[in-house]
């Protein structure tokens, strides 16, 4: 099936070659303080991701949205689109070369260039027995929620060098820090991405590339459903958090606010693990 990218700016419409390509008013050029920059953010059609996307496009930059079925990424960019954001959206399954190519198109004939990467895409596939998880368990989340991440950047990075400057955001878990016994190989996921987080920040601070990560807590999303009752007893400020919670740090880490901010993994989660 042939990829669909909506684009937002200008009030045109266009389609060529697979490519279904929409227009409005509010293009690249508007206000805020990320205004002219282009941010990709993946798994970015619900929860996290969706609302970092929305926020980021609404301080001004020209979104890419993202996640493994066309129809949701239609829903998202429709919505965003609705509030007169800047948005361009394809399918990328994060886990598949192919896609992952197909994102890295987009952003260079669509977006001319890129300044931030939010990797928001996770998944958990087990909850049980980290001894008991199959290979295939194994793989499917490492290869998701740590390579994915690494080797989207590597194709990005190059575009993001000729800006002279760029932004990612990981995006872990406070199950990195307060393991739960029965996530096993997802606690052992996200704790890879503030490693991943600390190495990348050394080898891309030379380009000008900042590297952080947020750490979200438990977030009313589909993806915490399960968690959300048994969690809530360690809460300081006696809430569950919302997904626009982590999208306002995302923004400041992104912004030139935080230009001297890299290597650190900041927990949004009602509590700290230190304490
Ligand atoms: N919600 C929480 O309590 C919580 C807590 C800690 C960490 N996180 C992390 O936050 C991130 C977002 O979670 P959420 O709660 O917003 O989940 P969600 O289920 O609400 O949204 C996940 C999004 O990722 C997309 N997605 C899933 N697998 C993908 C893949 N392989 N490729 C591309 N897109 C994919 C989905 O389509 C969806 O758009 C995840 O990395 C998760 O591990 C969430």
């Amino acid at each position: 099936m042939l990829p669909t990218v909506a684009y937002i700016h200008r009030g045109l419409f266009h389609s060529c070659a697979g490519l279904s390509v929409r227009m409005t008013s509010s293009g690249i050029g508007q206000k805020g303080i990320l205004a002219n920059r282009v941010a990709v953010v993946t798994g970015s059609t619900d929860g996290i991701g969706f609302a970092i996307a929305r926020r980021l496009a609404r301080d001004g930059a020209l979104v890419v949205v993202s996640s493994r079925k066309q129809q949701n990424v239609d829903r998202a960019v429709a919505a965003l689109q609705g509030e007169g954001l800047s948005v361009v959206g394809t399918v990328c399954h994060v886990g598949k070369a192919e896609d992952r190519e197909r994102l890295v198109a987009t952003v260079v004939e669509h977006c001319g260039g890129l300044d931030f990467l939010v990797c928001s895409a996770g998944v958990n596939p087990l909850v049980g027995s980290t001894l008991g998880a199959s290979e295939q368990v194994w793989d499917k989340i490492l290869e998701v929620n740590v390579k994915a991440p690494a080797l989207m950047l590597s194709q990005l990075v190059p575009h993001m060098e000729k800006r002279g400057r760029g932004a990612v955001v990981l995006v872990s878990s406070i199950s990195a820090y307060v393991p739960r016994v029965e996530l096993g190989p997802y606690n052992i996921s996200k704790t890879a991405l503030l490693s991943l987080t600390r190495t990348l920040s050394l080898e891309l601070a030379p380009k000008g590339i900042r590297v952080n990560c947020l750490v979200p807590g438990v977030i009313k999303t589909d993806f915490s459903k399960s968690e959300i009752i048994d969690m809530c007893s360690v809460l300081l400020l006696s809430r569950i958090g919302q997904p626009e919670d982590c999208a306002g740090l995302v923004s400041f880490l992104c912004s030139p606010d935080a230009s001297y901010i890299t290597g650190e993994n900041i927990a949004v989660a009602g509590f700290s693990s230190r304490l």
